[in-house]
């Protein structure tokens, strides 16, 4: 069967999506159930691949505003190659190796140096997880190259920003080293199950660098796409050498979200942190409020499995009966610590307008809401709703639930309008589109999975 990536001289583009939350956060990192849908909303990286004799590589961040260059024969390859039980592509990761954490920090360390503490932790993470996974999979003979990245996920909102920028580069380093082949059209079910499976296992180690202790349930709905449910095999507090449990959630019903960013920042990391400490200091109720969620989760599954043939018996009911989910697990999340008053304050305007029901999304203390709307939403009240929204500062976005996982443009060439010429995509403008619409116009893919020249593993 032709290997179409098997010559790398190419440049190419990866895209994997965000996600929300829909029920479920912060218990998923104690082993319980959470469901969670890829969002239209993405993180786009282009590989622009060196000649022999340029042996750099560069990070180009533009969203976060990182640029940065090493030399790779500077890079501590032989510690990656030392370490004991070294992980190689096609290994189960459930954490990260401190002595190869402690080998590469010298050259996270030489990252944006001037800039505050704070922003410059963000440059960090970032160059933390591509250090690992370079050095991880990577070689010192190999070709050097750029990578680009443009996102249309505003970072640090709850939105998988971070998950989607592993699953990318994750993706790319393991396309370069040809440990996956890539998708093509007539690909076996199973052999794009496995290179999904070992992108996703990849970007969890990516994740792990950027949050500390996450779950796992971002990176994987952001590799597979659409909805799942996803539980992390966890035994007495501590996370089991053995994979997650992923079931996708078939037929997912396309529900109108909106989604609220209380533009208050925070990161996953020490939200994750704050909850652990109420685990630490009141134990029973902590474990009591995770089983509750739980059963939340497990009603909510309930109604997605026959949504359809309900809420064509009774809308209203089948829907209220969703918004009732939505607003107990937000109670339970206030009571975990994870919520903050603007996203309180969110919930309580979605309830007043009558506009619908709302939560917090992804690690809350900031971020998103989402707010799933009546099904007799009536537009004086929705009208009311933005007002209030943009009198307070928030932002408002319409939500496409269900989108494309990771894919991948090989090579980087588009038509432009149904009879134009195949062009190679011009990284200038793609490194210095000003908006994410131009970035959407440029390379994007949206909520569709359409449009020519993307290829995606799961197709389903
Ligand atoms: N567009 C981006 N470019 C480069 N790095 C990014 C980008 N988006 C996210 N990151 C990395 O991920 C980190 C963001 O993680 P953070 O915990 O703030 O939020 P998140 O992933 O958006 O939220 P959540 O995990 O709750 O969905 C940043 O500090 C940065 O290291
Ligand atoms: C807060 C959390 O549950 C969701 C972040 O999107 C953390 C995780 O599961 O990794």
């Amino acid at each position: 069967m032709e290997k179409p990536y098997s010559s790398m001289a190419s440049s190419f583009i990866v895209s994997a999506p965000g996600k929300v939350i829909v029920l479920g956060e912060h218990a998923a990192v104690y082993g319980k159930p959470v469901i969670a849908a890829a969002i239209s909303l993405r993180s786009y990286l282009s590989v622009k691949i060196l000649s022999k004799s340029e042996q750099t590589v560069s990070l180009n961040f533009k969203d976060i505003k990182m640029h940065h260059t090493w030399d790779i024969a500077s890079l501590p390859w032989e510690a990656f190659k030392q370490v004991p039980n070294r992980k190689l592509y096609h290994s189960h990761i459930d954490s990260l190796d401190k002595t190869l954490l402690a080998a590469i920090k010298p050259h996270v360390d030489l990252v944006s140096p001037n800039l505050p503490e704070k922003e410059r932790k963000i440059h960090t993470g970032s160059a933390t997880a591509f250090l690992y996974l370079f050095l991880s999979l990577g070689s010192p003979e190999c070709h050097g190259f750029v990578y680009t990245l443009r996102s249309t996920i505003p970072v640090g909102a709850g939105l998988g920003s971070s998950a989607s920028v592993s699953v990318c580069l994750s993706t790319a380093l393991l396309i370069q080293t040809r440990a996956i082949s890539g998708p093509h059209p007539d690909q076996p079910v199973k052999e794009a199950e496995q290179q999904l499976e070992r992108i996703n296992n990849w970007a969890y180690a990516g994740e792990l660098c950027i949050h500390g202790d996450p779950s796992g349930v971002d990176n994987t709905v952001s590799c597979q796409g659409k909805a799942v449910l996803f539980r992390k095999s966890v035994v007495d507090g501590k996370a089991e050498d053995k994979p997650s449990v992923v079931t996708p959630i078939d037929h997912f019903p396309s529900l109108r979200l909106l989604l609220v960013n209380t533009k208050q920042p925070r990161t996953t990391a020490d939200q994750v942190e704050k909850v652990r400490m109420l685990k630490n200091l009141q134990p029973e109720l902590f474990e009591h409020t995770l089983d509750h969620i739980s059963q939340l989760t497990g009603k909510a599954l309930q109604i997605f499995s026959s949504f359809y043939s309900d809420y064509h018996h009774n809308r209203q009911a089948t829907v209220k009966a969703l918004g009732r989910l939505f607003c107990d697990n937000q109670k339970l999340l206030v009571r975990l610590g994870a919520s903050h008053p603007l996203l309180d304050r969110v919930c309580k305007l979605a309830a007043i307008t009558n506009v619908g029901w709302a939560k917090l999304t992804g690690a809350g203390g900031g971020g998103c809401a989402i707010i799933l709307t009546r099904p007799d939403i009536k537009e004086v009240d929705e009208e009311a709703l933005d007002q209030a929204l943009v009198m307070e500062g928030f932002e408002k976005h319409e939500m496409v639930l269900g989108a494309a996982g990771v894919g991948v443009l090989l090579p980087a060439l588009f038509r432009n309008g149904s009879h134009g010429e195949l062009e190679e995509v011009d990284f200038d403008v793609f490194e210095n589109a000003v908006d994410a619409r131009s970035i959407e116009e440029l390379v994007g893919i949206g909520g569709q999975v359409d449009r020519e020249g993307w290829l995606f593993w799961n197709r389903s």
